[in-house]
């Protein structure tokens, strides 16, 4: 087990330049199963999540490389049906290779991802879709099976606009006979990506990015060559850490609108944001401005993946905010570890807090809860005079590249160290 060490106080500033989303990533991996044939993904970032998945494309008879941000994967020859029940339990998200496999294969077993941290995680809309299409659904002792006895376009209309749903639909559906017609589709930015990487290798679909989309299914797809869009989320987390510590941050490359949400949000912190040819430019907040409410919703709102960072941020803010966590049940578990860093955080219901920003935080050892809620610690160390522990890093490192030495190149004081007290307790 690591953990983090970092001495804060040093200005977060200078130039950024990371890879490719991790929610993008992901999904596209999965569809790359539906080609039949060469892969090769660009931009694509060195994280544990990444290496889940292809631990996965490879236990079904992919042929995978990855160096330096490209990956390679050729699924000219799948010859397992089943995914690991142990992948399939590491990460959630394998979940997105269940509506590629069974787009491809007559017949796929995969287990239940199970709960994780920041709530239930149910996926009853993955598999009400993919009944829709056709698909027929065994579910015994964790485990689901489906039946491609036929896969044919429909209309499905999801109660919820889940990412992962809208994903597994529209990947079961690009091989379907028929067209397949979402309504209230997730309108997130990684589901325009998967769009355009599916048409790249053949597909024809139209939509994403809207909460209407339609995929017309065809019959083959072929090789493809794509670059991964920005981690918009990495990218916000990077923003706050220059806001928290008075130091301007360039960013080489961005989508506008994918950032819009996060800095609207900055903006009313006080940061001043001013796009760049093909990036931006941050410059933090003389004193940092209370928000009245952050609440998170679906795409184009507040998205729930920055909620711990921005708590971070408001925990030193000169007022009081509101965080009302509307997408997962259980996401605030980074809120009693903040506290330990002095944080002045008051639950009003399981759902909404509100956060008094306080003059300064203290230094303590502290536990990374989730994926977010290790990086809103890392973001309020980097604030705090001395130094602070931050264990269970793991989480962090499914989804950012080399945190630790991009912030070092930034300008923070951090060291990656073995957790010895853990390893003693083995
Ligand atoms: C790998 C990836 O892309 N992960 C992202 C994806 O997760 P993920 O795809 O899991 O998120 P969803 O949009 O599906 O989930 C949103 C909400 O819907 C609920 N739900 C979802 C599916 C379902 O069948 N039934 C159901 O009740 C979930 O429990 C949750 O409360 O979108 C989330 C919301 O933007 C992000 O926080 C995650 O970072
Ligand atoms: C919740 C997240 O990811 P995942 O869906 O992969 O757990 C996240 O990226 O913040």
């Amino acid at each position: 087990m690591s953990k983090y060490i970092i001495s804060g106080k040093n200005k977060i500033e200078g130039r950024l330049s990371i890879r490719g989303a991790k929610n993008s990533i992901l999904p596209i991996m999965a569809a790359t199963i539906l080609n039949e044939s060469i892969s090769t993904i660009h931009n694509v970032p060195d994280i544990s999540d990444v290496y889940v998945m292809i631990k996965i494309l490879e236990s079904i008879g992919c042929n995978t490389s990855y160096d330096n941000g490209t990956l390679i994967i050729d699924s000219s020859n799948i010859n397992s049906m089943e995914i690991e029940e142990q992948y399939v339990r590491k990460m959630r998200s394998s979940i997105i290779i269940m509506g590629a496999m069974i787009g491809r294969l007559d017949y796929i077993k995969i287990s239940h991802p199970g709960g994780c941290a920041i709530g239930a995680r149910p996926i009853d809309l993955h598999l009400k879709s993919l009944k829709k299409l056709g698909i027929r659904i065994q579910e015994e002792e964790g485990f689901i099976k489906c039946f491609r006895d036929r896969l044919v376009g429909n209309i499905v209309n999801l109660e919820f606009p889940s990412v992962g749903a809208t994903e597994n639909t529209m990947l079961a559906a690009v091989r379907a006979k028929g067209i397949t017609k979402i309504y209230n589709a997730a309108r997130e930015p990684e589901i325009e990506d998967l769009q355009f990487f599916l048409n790249a290798m053949g597909a024809k679909i139209k939509g994403a990015g809207t909460s209407y989309i339609e995929i017309e299914g065809v019959d083959s797809l072929h090789e493809v060559e794509y670059n991964v869009i920005p981690d918009r989320i990495a990218i916000g987390t990077y923003m706050v850490a220059s806001a928290m510590t008075g130091g301007c941050l360039e960013v080489d490359k961005v989508v506008r609108t994918h950032m819009e949400p996060i800095n609207d949000k900055l903006r009313d912190a006080g940061c001043e944001i001013e796009y760049t040819k093909e990036g931006l430019k941050l410059k933090p907040p003389k004193i940092i401005q209370a928000i009245d409410l952050v609440k998170t919703s679906p795409h184009p709102g507040f998205p729930t993946d920055m909620q711990a960072q921005l708590m971070a941020l408001m925990s030193i803010s000169n007022g009081s905010t509101i965080f009302h966590e509307t997408i997962f049940e259980n996401r605030f578990m980074h809120c009693s570890e903040l506290a330990k860093l002095g944080a002045d955080i008051k639950y009003i219901t399981e759902k909404m807090c509100i956060v008094k920003g306080v003059d300064r935080l203290y230094n303590a050892n502290v536990s990374s809860p989730d994926l977010r809620g290790g990086a809103s610690l890392i973001l309020a160390a980097l604030a705090i005079e001395g130094e602070t522990e931050i264990s269970n890093i793991y989480h962090v490192e499914r989804g950012y590249e080399n945190i630790e030495s991009i912030l070092r190149e930034l300008g923070a004081d951090i060291v990656k160290a073995e957790d010895i007290e853990v390893i003693k307790g083995y």
